[in-house]
């Protein structure tokens, strides 16, 4: 459904993205990983279509990128970003309603079925009683989900998340993920929490300075020697009730004298 071939990314004097290839199928779940400043939110971007490639091609359902218009984009990626807007006189359920106005006319009146739709969006989330309550009194964690809840509404074939589990807590960052997994939609995540990306996601780009190191599995991708090389960190995978689990250790402290 999506397909990056030979991406570039030059702006201004920097190289942010260098020959990326990977392709996500239909209901599939990749989680882009690496460093700060490896360039994950700029491949979000560059799918998004907030920036533009300086050399190869983006394709999206066998259709080049650049020949959608606005609306075709709208109605097929939904975005959850880092970015927060300024929603403060709006309540929870009419910033939920958003996502519908990709499938709206101007002047369209909401229906009893897209009333529903938004309803069931913020039970999901966990945000049904907060429904009639005004976003600048949520809770960053509960604006986070809100900000789900509203990519849900889309309806999207193409999910965007940005560190999608920023502000949760552990309880919400597993029903975020689980939730996001569970939708249907392929799913292309920045995660800066490697057990979380092991745990949910079927496919792994591991960026460093814009590079592609490899793109697999989470057990191809999560081996030892090529995470202490990227993070410059020593590190250990485990096995624990099947699932992978990442540590990494402190950095050695050079002249440290044991006692
Ligand atoms: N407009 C720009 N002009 C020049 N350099 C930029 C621009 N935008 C981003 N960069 C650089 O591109 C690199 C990648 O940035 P990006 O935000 O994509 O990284 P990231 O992997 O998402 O980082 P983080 O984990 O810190 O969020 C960084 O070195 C950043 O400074």
């Amino acid at each position: 459904m999506l397909k990056l071939s030979a991406v570039s990314l030059q702006l201004s004097d920097t190289r942010v993205l260098q020959d990326i290839n990977f392709a996500l199928q239909d209901g599939e779940f990749i989680g882009i990983i690496g460093p700060n400043g490896a360039g994950k939110t700029s491949l979000l971007r560059l799918v998004q279509r907030t920036l533009a490639p300086s050399a190869g091609q983006i394709t999206l359902q066998h259709k080049a990128l650049d020949n959608y218009t606005a609306t075709e984009l709208a109605r097929t990626v939904a975005v959850v970003n880092q970015t927060t807007l300024p929603l403060f006189a709006l309540t929870a359920e009419q910033v939920a309603a958003m996502g519908l106005l990709p499938h709206k006319s101007w002047f369209e009146q909401n229906t009893s079925h897209d009333i529903a739709i938004v309803s069931r969006a913020l039970a999901k989330v966990g945000l049904a009683a907060k429904a009639g309550q005004q976003v600048d009194t949520l809770s960053g964690g509960e604006l986070q989900r809100l900000f789900i809840a509203r990519a849900l509404v889309q309806q999207p074939r193409l999910l965007l998340l940005d560190e999608p589990t920023n502000h949760l807590d552990v309880k919400y960052q597993h029903q975020v993920l689980q939730l996001t997994q569970q939708l249907g939609v392929a799913v292309l995540a920045c995660l800066h929490d490697l057990n979380l990306a092991a745990w949910y996601c079927d496919k792994l780009l591991l960026l460093d300075q814009g590079r592609q190191v490899i793109f697999g599995s989470p057990q191809q991708v999560l081996q030892p020697d090529i995470l202490q090389r990227v993070f410059d960190l020593p590190c250990q995978i485990h096995q624990q009730h099947g699932q992978l689990q990442v540590s990494f250790m402190p950095p050695a402290q050079s002249g440290k004298v044991a006692s």
